[in-house]
């Protein structure tokens, strides 16, 4: 007999971040995902009914308990399966039930409105003389007897009915009319349809696919059609036709009457996909990412409700997309750190779509050129499959890379930005009417403004980082707070004059690129050229339309770009990466540089790399130059053994923060002493854990708040959560925790 209801109250309210315990009376019929309504504290509150039991936990069992009050709708508002997905949500990633439910259903946002009620009426005689007293009074009071239940939001009465904010208190202290809240939520109305489709067929492709190609289409149609719940990794090397395959799969997904969703890693690659697949499947397609505005977003998600959409192409966030028949999720990009959220919950895409395709005995296809060491590693162990694809699509093909050593381009006198090879080949491609691309790991003009005489570096007085140069605008900026200020012309501390602006930014190439090639035409592509929606989708265009001969950008230009005419691309420093203090940055090098490389000679046209770095010998660079994903995967696999880093170990990582630097030291000492004291705990006794730290963390400030970390390591995750679950319990017993913010995420992809 399920007696008890677990009921998540007024999600708007921070606070109220729990779920509670009632008692379900008898006369009501509870289901899971209803809306009811419950006493808490003398006040009735909305709450969602996430789960019931028959048990109490135990601290509860001598508590008395409410009943629930009502039903307010008759059916499920949220689905079971999301309810589902949120409990697991919360529990893997060590977050709250609140937060992970708002995650999985954000039609559930609402917000706390201050209202008005009418206590008074008109009629009575002390309204009566406020008709000579105080007209404006009266005519409040006269509009709010007019409104429905006699109440009103306060800021459409002050602004709609003209009234002051005096007036308002002074009827308030008069007991006229009474303040108050109420929750208003937002979009909650739609309800999932679970629509069955007819079988459709789409427009025949005008190419057939290629024998490698074909392969990974029926590998994956038989799993599903076989029901098999999997986890299949395509490694396909850059151009392989990796977007033509994932076409294919959602073109049979949708004829046998399943939805799916395709997620790229940044929400700037989503209209550019999404323009592809609606070419093939009109309006089944629909985005979702978190950069719509909130009513697109709930616009969004009601037709996925109504069963309208079938296929929802989107960034992180859209692997929550509530699509009733899914079948198959795909992440391209697999390797993209984006794909994990660095906010709480802090998920990573690809966990989610695991657990989803388990909920209901799907596919999650992962596709990547360069898979990250995790997803190769377990295909490798046999834990999920691999599909290869190992060659480009027609005649094309991997372009020869060269690695320009820049100490000796600078012992030779080239002082400039770009080596001799990279000017010349500019040139000769130029000169050929070809499309050349110039990566830069880094934005702005110059990463920091240092005094030559002293040293001295310009930093952010909030965070622990130096400040940005923009020669637009000139200002310096932290792009952690968005601090902004002048460049000094002399130094802050010895004031001397020699101020240098140092290193090289986007606009430094672009800049040097024009003096160097002054007829050609150049385009930027990075952080501060596409601030705004539609400057990214602009800036592609033109150069696939070939406005422009060479494109210069960060990173975001490595992804999955495919302009045929591109014949060169150049590194400008390969070393920015591979300078992290991260023990993965040898591969997000790797990943970076083939990724890049990968940009060019993609159709007809042969393709060239030059690679210019100050570490030549590197082997994350070398492999890369060979485009040798095995290569480099087994030597690093080994490296990683050697030092139980992950993929062979997991960690969780807590991160504390205090505005008080010794106070922050003191609770990361505190809880370091917790954690090694549950060590000894016969529990733990005989595994393997690892405390790390504690340590200051690589940032050290960040928003006027100090930072310490430590870390667990251990090889067992379960166990790894509930060590740390008790050592953190211990941890807020001691009042070295007063006043600390923890912040907790299992595995990390950055220090
Ligand atoms: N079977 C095919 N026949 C002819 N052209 C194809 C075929 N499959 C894909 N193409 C074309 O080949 C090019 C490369 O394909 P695609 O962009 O899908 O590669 P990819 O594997 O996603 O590469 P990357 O990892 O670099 O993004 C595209 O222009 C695509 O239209
Ligand atoms: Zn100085
Ligand atoms: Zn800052």
């Amino acid at each position: 007999m399920l007696r008890y209801a677990e009921v998540l109250l007024d999600v708007a309210n921070r606070r109220l971040d729990q779920s509670y315990h009632y008692l379900i009376p008898e006369h009501l019929s509870l289901k899971i995902g209803m809306r009811v309504l419950v006493n808490l504290q003398n006040r009735k509150v909305q709450g969602l009914v996430v789960g019931l039991t028959s048990d109490l936990p135990e601290e509860l069992e001598r508590t008395p308990l409410k009943p629930v009050l009502e039903i307010i709708d008759e059916h499920s508002l949220v689905p079971p399966d999301l309810i589902e997905l949120a409990h697991w949500l919360a529990k893997t990633t060590l977050c709250s039930m609140a937060q992970s439910l708002h995650t999985v259903w954000p039609l559930l946002k609402g917000k706390m409105e201050k209202r008005l009620f009418l206590l008074a009426s008109p009629k009575d005689s002390d309204v009566q003389t406020l008709r000579w007293l105080n007209e404006e009074a009266f005519r409040g009071i006269e509009v709010l007897a007019r409104t429905r239940n006699n109440e009103i939001s306060r800021n459409l009465f002050i602004k709609r009915a003209h009234i002051s904010e005096e007036t308002v208190e002074m009827l308030i202290q008069q007991g006229m009319i009474r303040e108050g809240y109420r929750f208003i939520s937002v979009g909650v109305g739609q309800r999932r349809e679970t629509k069955v489709h007819r079988p459709q067929e789409y427009s025949e492709r005008t190419f057939a696919l290629s024998a490698e190609q074909e392969a990974a289409v029926s590998a994956v149609m038989t799993s599903l059609r076989v029901g098999l719940c999997e986890t299949i990794l395509l490694h396909g090397v850059t151009g392989s036709g990796k977007t033509e395959v994932y076409r294919e799969l959602i073109a049979q997904v949708l004829s046998r009457g399943g939805d799916a969703i395709l997620l790229v890693p940044e929400i700037s690659l989503t209209a550019q996909v999404a323009r592809y697949f609606q070419a093939q499947f009109g309006e089944n397609v629909i985005i979702l990412h978190s950069g719509l505005r909130a009513k697109e977003k709930i616009q969004a998600w009601e037709e996925i409700l109504k069963g309208t959409k079938r296929i929802v192409i989107g960034a992180r966030s859209a692997v929550f997309a509530p699509l009733a028949n899914l079948q198959l999720i795909i992440l391209d990009e697999e390797h993209d750190g984006a794909y994990k959220q660095d906010e709480n919950p802090k998920y990573h895409a690809r966990d989610v779509a695991r657990k989803r395709m388990e909920q209901v005995g799907g596919v999650v296809l992962l596709g990547s050129a360069t898979p990250s060491l995790e997803a190769y590693a377990a295909a490798k162990a046999g834990k999920i499959r691999l599909l290869t694809m190992s060659r480009r699509i027609g005649h094309s093909q991997l372009p020869p890379v060269e690695i320009v050593d820049m100490r000796k381009e600078l012992m030779q006198g080239n002082r400039s930005i770009f080596s001799k090879v990279l000017q010349q080949k500019l040139r000769e491609r130029l000169e050929l009417g070809e499309q050349a691309m110039l990566f830069l790991n880094r934005r702005g003009y110059s990463t920091f403004v240092v005094c030559r005489e002293c040293g001295y570096v310009v930093s952010c007085p909030n965070c622990d980082v130096t400040l940005t140069y923009h020669s637009q605008g000139q200002s310096m900026r932290c792009h952690y707070c968005d601090h902004q200020e002048q460049p000094p012309l002399t130094c802050p501390k010895c004031g001397s004059r020699y101020i240098r602006f140092f290193g090289q930014g986007t606009q430094r190439v672009e800049e040097e690129l024009q003096v160097l090639l002054p007829e050609t035409s150049i385009l930027r592509l990075d952080f501060d050229t596409t601030r705004n929606r539609e400057a990214h989708t602009m800036i592609l265009e033109s150069f696939r339309r070939q406005k422009a001969s060479i494109l210069v950008g960060t990173q975001m230009m490595a992804k999955g770009l495919d302009f045929p005419n591109v014949t060169l691309v150049g590194v400008i420093a390969a070393d920015q990466t591979l300078n992290m203090p991260d023990f993965r940055a040898k591969e997000r090098t790797f990943q970076l540089l083939t990724q890049v490389a990968g940009r060019a000679g993609r159709s007809e046209k042969a393709g060239e790399v030059i690679i210019q770095t100050y570490t030549p010998g590197d082997s994350a660079i070398e492999k890369a130059s060979h485009h040798d994903y095995e290569g480099f995967f087994w030597e690093e696999i080994r490296y990683r053994k050697g030092r139980k880093y992950p993929p062979f170990t997991h960690i969780i990582r807590v991160l504390l923060l205090h505005d008080k630097e010794e106070r922050v030291i003191l609770g990361a000492n505190s809880l370091g002493t917790c954690l090694n004291e549950r060590m000894r705990d016969p529990k733990f006794g005989n595994t393997d854990l690892d405390i790390l730290g504690p340590a200051q963390a690589v940032l050290a400030r960040l928003k006027n708040q100090w930072r310490w970390q430590i870390s667990v390591r251990g090889i067992y995750l379960e166990e790894l959560r509930e060590f740390l679950h008790q050592g953190i319990r211990d941890f807020f017993k001691t009042s070295a925790s007063n006043g600390i913010i923890l912040n907790i995420e299992v595995d990390p992809l950055t220090n």
